[in-house]
């Protein structure tokens, strides 16, 4: 049995990571005091319960806060690490991991983030002077829904973890992990796909007022705006990281499936958090807008997109930054058009109107 520490019991730590390590002595570490304490005291919780997949009970874990002293002796034993916490809490983990190291007895450990994002193993490059430590990058396709006033999470019925084999320098030996040679490229082709998609849908959703997702990824002005995007998009994507066609077509068929599933319930607002994050040059919407530029394509909806999450931001005060800092990388044409797209979306024209004028 190995000691696998997973450091954020959310949605994905708890509600996905766990799953490939049942039969495994699991430690969940987590800054959320009330959740370790509500883990402490359930012992167990479930996952799935949907229609598609019998419900999975979890009890193979104990739980601490992430500052403890039993925390800090779980990390100094581990044999596995795995962190879901969002990659902007990363780098605030680097000092407690190098505090574990420290007094640790023991050789090797593999340390790998379980984040959406692009390079988010740079967030702890400072590990790496431990040379025991070997780091690398997970990703996560599965979508996991925390529940009211619930230990339990809706899984979507999906086990499958890739993760950098090459940057961690061996295998894993735990069922449904998945050595994966090239993640970097399949990891931007995912934020590129799926999460830009899942932008599409959710700022374009929040604007048209929307607050339950599925119901936004079938909205017909929507699915118009995913459509077009994609007909450019996959034929961009395809070059750039020499995908055959097809491929990339089943690829983001499999997301714009997953998003119009109405069995998973899942929220605009779960979607949207962290405007500033996902307006960043390596993320799901400038990203992509970089990659139709190189090959000479553009996209007005995906433009709109970015007004959207602008707008989002604007209405929620969650942009961290003067909104024109976000776009300095367009081309200076590109961003006259998202200003121009704003002032529609503060006019509440349609999505139709907006493109259209
Ligand atoms: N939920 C999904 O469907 C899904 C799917 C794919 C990828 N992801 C990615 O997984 C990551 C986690 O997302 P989530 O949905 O599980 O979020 P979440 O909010 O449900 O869980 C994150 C957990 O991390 C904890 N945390 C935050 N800072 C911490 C710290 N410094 N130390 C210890 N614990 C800390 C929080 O208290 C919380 O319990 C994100 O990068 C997200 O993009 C989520
Ligand atoms: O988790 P975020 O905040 O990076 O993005 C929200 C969603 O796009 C994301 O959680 C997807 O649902 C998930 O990545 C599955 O494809």
């Amino acid at each position: 049995m190995s000691n696998i520490v997973l450091i954020g019991a959310g949605q994905t730590g708890r509600g996905y990571l766990n799953r490939f390590f049942k039969d495994e002595k699991v430690t969940f570490l987590d800054i959320d005091s009330e959740l370790i304490e509500r883990l402490q005291q359930e012992k167990k919780y479930n996952i799935f319960f949907g229609k598609q997949r019998e419900t999975l009970t979890l009890d193979n874990f104990k739980a601490y806060t992430v500052d403890s002293k039993q925390g800090l002796d779980a990390l100094a034993q581990a044999d596995l690490v795995m962190i879901s916490v969002g990659q902007k809490n990363l780098d605030s983990l680097v000092p407690l991991i190098q505090k574990a190291l420290a007094i640790r007895q023991k050789g090797d450990v593999d340390i790998l983030t379980a984040e959406n994002g692009v390079h988010t193993k740079n967030y702890l490059i400072p590990l790496c002077q431990d040379k025991r430590v070997h780091l690398a990058e997970a990703i996560v396709f599965c979508t996991t829904l925390k529940q009211e006033n619930s230990l339990d999470v809706f899984s979507e019925d999906l086990d499958y973890l890739p993760y950098d084999v090459v940057s961690l320098g061996h295998q894993l030996p735990y069922k449904h992990t998945v050595a994966e040679k090239n993640l970097s490229s399949l990891m931007q082709r995912k934020i590129y796909t799926y999460n830009c998609l899942s932008a599409v849908v959710t700022y374009l959703g929040y604007y048209k007022g929307y607050e339950e997702y599925a119901k936004a990824a079938n909205d017909p002005e929507i699915t118009m705006c995913t459509d077009n995007i994609l007909q450019k998009l996959n034929a961009c994507i395809c070059k750039e990281y020499e995908i055959d066609v097809d491929e990339q077509a089943k690829f983001s068929q499999m997301a714009v499936a997953k998003f119009q599933n109405k069995a998973i319930v899942d929220t605009i607002e779960r979607n949207a958090r962290d405007v500033d994050r996902k307006l960043g040059e390596n993320e799901r919407i400038l990203a992509p807008l970089c990659i139709l530029k190189k090959y000479g394509k553009q996209s007005d909806e995906l433009l709109l997109v970015a007004a959207c999450a602008v707008y989002y931001g604007q209405k929620t005060s969650t942009l961290l930054k003067s909104f024109e800092k976000y776009f300095e990388i367009l081309p200076k044409e590109w961003f006259t058009q998202i200003v121009d797209y704003l002032k529609k979306l503060d006019n509440q024209m349609t999505i139709i109107e907006v493109l259209s004028v």
